[in-house]
């Protein structure tokens, strides 16, 4: 069973403030809080995955992993007028103000927030999204990866960004090894934007 996230208060998280971001040429204002990640706006390496790629518009099936307050699901979900996103964070404070920024943003019936374990693992996505948690360190990441990647339909790629040194030549080589091919499609202000594709049946 899928789960909404909603949150009836007003008022998710402490010390909150509102950030206006503009993605794809639309702007949008999102809430941010306390103990979530980039609470003082759009983070420099989710600008350099939105910027660098173009919305997936013919989409049916999107998902962002560590959606945070939302900027990467809500943009997709208002881009790609034919696409459900999961937006899927451990954080809970996270996941009630993207609910909360899916409803500024007109989307709130299209994005469906998700902590990891109540995600379908028989759903399979289009497109995977993530600005992906590298402070969890690599073995928790390479998990995290493992987990996602196999979600992906036959043809659809996981987009992610991960910085220069942060590791992200190791890592699109680690996911090469694994059977996930994956090109460096973009690289800006010490970031590289990675697409990784499914495995090859044949593996
Ligand atoms: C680098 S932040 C990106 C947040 C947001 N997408 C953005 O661009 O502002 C990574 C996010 O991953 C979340 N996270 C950490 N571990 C996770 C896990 N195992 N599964 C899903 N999300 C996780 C964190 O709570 C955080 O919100």
């Amino acid at each position: 069973m899928t789960d909404h996230y909603f949150t009836n208060s007003p008022s998710a998280g402490t010390n909150r403030q509102t950030t206006t971001a503009t993605i794809w040429g639309t702007e949008y204002q999102f809430i941010t809080a306390s103990g979530v990640f980039a609470r003082s706006g759009l983070d420099i390496a989710t600008n350099v995955l939105l910027r660098s790629l173009d919305p997936p518009t013919a989409a049916s099936r999107l998902c962002d992993v560590g959606c945070g307050y939302g900027p990467i699901a809500v943009a997709l979900a208002d881009h790609c007028p034919r696409a459900r996103v999961d937006a899927v964070d451990v954080n809970d404070a996270a996941l009630a103000l993207c609910a909360e920024n899916a409803g500024l943003a007109g989307v709130a019936d299209r994005v469906i927030t998700l902590r990891p374990e109540q995600s379908d693992p028989a759903a399979r996505y289009d497109e995977i999204w993530s600005n992906p948690p590298i402070r969890i360190g690599k073995q928790a990441l390479h998990e995290l990866l493992l987990q996602w990647l196999p979600r992906l339909a036959s043809d659809g790629v996981m987009r992610m960004v991960v910085g220069k040194n942060l590791g992200a030549d190791s890592l699109q080589s680690w996911l090469t090894e694994q059977g996930y091919p994956c090109d460096r499609v973009a690289s800006a202000k010490g970031f590289r934007v990675l697409a990784a594709r499914p495995r090859s049946s044949a593996l």
